[in-house]
């Protein structure tokens, strides 16, 4: 079994607790649900803003402990202190250490849009993620059938969330674009095997419709990286270890910003 089989296995048995534990109706009168998502657009193509999506991220299966010491309010706030253009916050525990907690903190403390990194595959995680103060919600196109996707993104769309699908190659694109997503993300990293290329955002660039946005996401290490997948059509670069393995990830950030 491949680590992403595991990580679906896993979250399949957390969401099933989490529905034992919690009705949609308390989530439903969370503070947080009926407040207004922010435009994922409007935010990456604002001119002055990076385009860069920075991910809160502790440990990944990949590299083990990234950061166990930052804090997620001081990381993210510095974040959007160096020109975020929205931040990602993991809420995957077992996997990458993140917490749901650490979602509502970073919303109680910016006013810039977040994804809710995750692997949803159900429909109680999306009304779960608007109750918590996301403002994206992530779609991973090697764990989801077209079917679901088309009904998770449905369904994200009616709570005012905005939509990003994940994929790594041309046939997960093909299959799984919908009018009801915002937002196309590349992925670098092969989720099977852990090898990452650039390549791959620069081979699926053209392939993706000029309606949706482009994100290229993972193993972005490089200012100069960023300005040629602009030049490919990219708007937004998610980019998580390369600021949080350093011990002040916003000053690693302001400093990256700095060479853009
Ligand atoms: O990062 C991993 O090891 C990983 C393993 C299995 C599933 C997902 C994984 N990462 C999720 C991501 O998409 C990245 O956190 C995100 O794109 C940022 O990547 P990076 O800048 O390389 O930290």
């Amino acid at each position: 079994m491949n680590i992403l089989d595991k990580i679906v296995l896993n979250k399949k048995a957390e969401v099933a607790e989490a529905k034992k534990n919690t009705s949609i109706k308390e989530l439903e009168s969370s503070a947080l649900f009926g407040r207004d998502s922010y435009s994922f657009k409007e935010f990456l193509t604002a001119p002055n803003r990076t385009g860069i999506i920075a991910e809160f991220k502790r440990r990944s299966p990949s590299k083990g402990i990234i950061n166990d010491q930052a804090g997620v309010e001081a990381v993210t706030t510095a974040y959007a202190a160096a020109g975020a253009s929205a931040l990602s916050v993991l809420t995957d525990k077992d996997f990458f250490m993140g917490t749901q907690a650490d979602l509502h903190k970073a919303r109680q403390a910016n006013q810039i849009p977040i994804l809710r990194k995750d692997f949803m595959i159900d429909e109680f995680q999306i009304i779960e993620a608007k109750s918590l103060g996301a403002d994206i919600i992530l779609l991973i196109a090697a764990i989801l059938t077209p079917k679901e996707i088309d009904a998770l993104a449905k369904q994200a769309k009616s709570l005012g969330l905005n939509v990003l699908l994940e994929v790594h190659n041309l046939e997960e694109l093909e299959r799984s674009i919908n009018p009801n997503l915002d937002a196309i993300g590349v992925n670098n990293r092969n989720l099977a095997d852990f090898t990452v290329s650039v390549e791959t955002s620069y081979q699926l660039a053209e392939h993706i419709p000029a309606e949706f946005m482009k994100i290229s996401e993972s193993a972005i290490s490089n200012p100069e990286t960023i300005k040629g997948l602009k030049q490919a059509g990219f708007n937004g670069f998610l980019i998580g270890e390369n600021f949080m393995k350093q011990a002040d990830p916003g000053a690693a950030m302001a400093e990256f910003v700095k060479a853009l």
